[in-house]
């Protein structure tokens, strides 16, 4: 059998890594012949309630678990990770958007970044999905310069799957029957959910989704503004944010990472941004991704017509004033 893979998980004793952990366990992401020693963070105060996380860990008895590891030391959590599911980070409520969350999380990932930077592996690859995700991923590169900006990624794939799932609805479809939905950008009220490039399957035939839809209005307004929103009517409704769908969400994209995407399909990831389709180099960008060999490549030369251009440009400007913000805050 493989050695086992040093997973980290963030926020370990919170909402999100109580459905995530029990995935990850049980080979849900890295495969189920893939041995795990599971790394778990959280801050001091809630060491008790992490306690009580290992303890129904172990109760598991899952075979694959060869060791669990909880802390409140991110340089114990991070000594040559593998992996790592940054999810630690304070959730927002109802009324807030996700940047208002900056000034209180920022500084955990510079923090981790530069824990990660000491003692990780170098090919550690990091799913960020505390929010703001984008930047927090982008403060997090940047305080672990020794590791490449390429492991650092953040989690758009719970809109992805928001924007199949509304698509799949509409149609009557089933969700596997939904590929190539974009998310463009931030994850926040900015996304661009786009569908332009979009298949489903139709009675074995495949079409593009705006050609199932026939309805152009919807997917200029309605569809685009239920996933912007969908992280707060969620909220409104649990009076506490997505957590079940988040860590669905965040295995998804690790696996997918780990493993491949099929054919010519691809998935949204939030990615360093090299200034493909004219946004500015550097951002943590939302981008149409392809993977082969536990590699992320951006999909190039889609047809970008003018209304993607606008949204696609306010999404970035969103970003770049996220940025500004976080780097004023971390160098305070
Ligand atoms: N990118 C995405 O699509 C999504 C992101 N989120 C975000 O994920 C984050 C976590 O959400 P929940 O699990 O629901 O929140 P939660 O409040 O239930 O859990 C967060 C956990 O993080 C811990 N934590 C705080 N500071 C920490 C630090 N410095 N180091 C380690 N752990 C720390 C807390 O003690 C708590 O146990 C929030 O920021 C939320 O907004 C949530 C849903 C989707
Ligand atoms: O909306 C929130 O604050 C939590 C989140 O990121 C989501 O559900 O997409």
């Amino acid at each position: 059998m493989a050695e086992p893979l040093k997973v980290v998980v963030t926020g370990a004793a919170g909402q999100i890594a109580y459905s995530l952990l029990f995935s990850v366990a049980k080979g849900d992401v890295f495969g189920p012949d893939q041995p795990l020693e599971l790394l778990l963070l959280d801050i001091t105060p809630m060491m008790e309630v992490l306690n009580g996380v290992v303890m129904e860990l172990m109760d598991c008895a899952i075979p694959l678990v060869k060791n669990i590891v909880a802390t409140d030391d991110p340089k114990v959590a991070f000594k040559d990770a593998d992996a790592a599911f940054m999810v630690g980070a304070m959730p927002r409520k109802e009324g807030m958007e996700r940047k208002d969350l900056l000034k209180a999380n920022v500084r955990i990932f510079k923090a981790q970044g530069q824990a990660a930077d000491q003692v990780a592996k170098k090919s550690i690859k990091i799913i960020v999905v505390g929010n703001p995700a984008n930047t927090n991923a982008c403060i997090m590169s940047k305080y672990a310069p020794s590791i490449p900006k390429a492991n650092f990624t953040c989690m758009t794939r719970l809109d992805q799957n928001r924007a199949q799932a509304q698509i799949a609805s509409k149609l009557g479809v089933s969700n596997g029957d939904v590929t190539n939905v974009i998310i463009w950008g931030n994850h926040s009220s900015t996304q661009f959910p786009d569908v332009a490039h979009a298949s489903v399957n139709i009675n074995g035939k495949k079409v593009t989704v705006p050609e199932a839809v026939k309805n152009d209005n919807y997917l200029k307004n309605e569809f685009i503004k239920t996933v912007q929103q969908r992280g707060a009517a969620v909220i409104k409704a649990r009076k506490l944010s997505s957590a079940m769908s988040a860590a669905k969400a965040a295995c998804d994209h690790m696996h997918d990472w780990f493993f491949g995407t099929k054919g010519n399909d691809f998935v949204s990831m939030g990615v360093i941004s090299d200034g493909s389709y004219g946004i500015r180099e550097g951002l943590m960008y939302s981008y149409p991704v392809r993977i082969k060999n536990k590699t992320w490549s951006i999909v190039q030369g889609l047809d970008i017509n003018q209304f993607a251009r606008e949204k696609m440009d306010a999404t970035a400007a969103e970003l770049t004033e996220e940025l500004e913000a976080a780097l004023a805050e971390c160098e305070a």
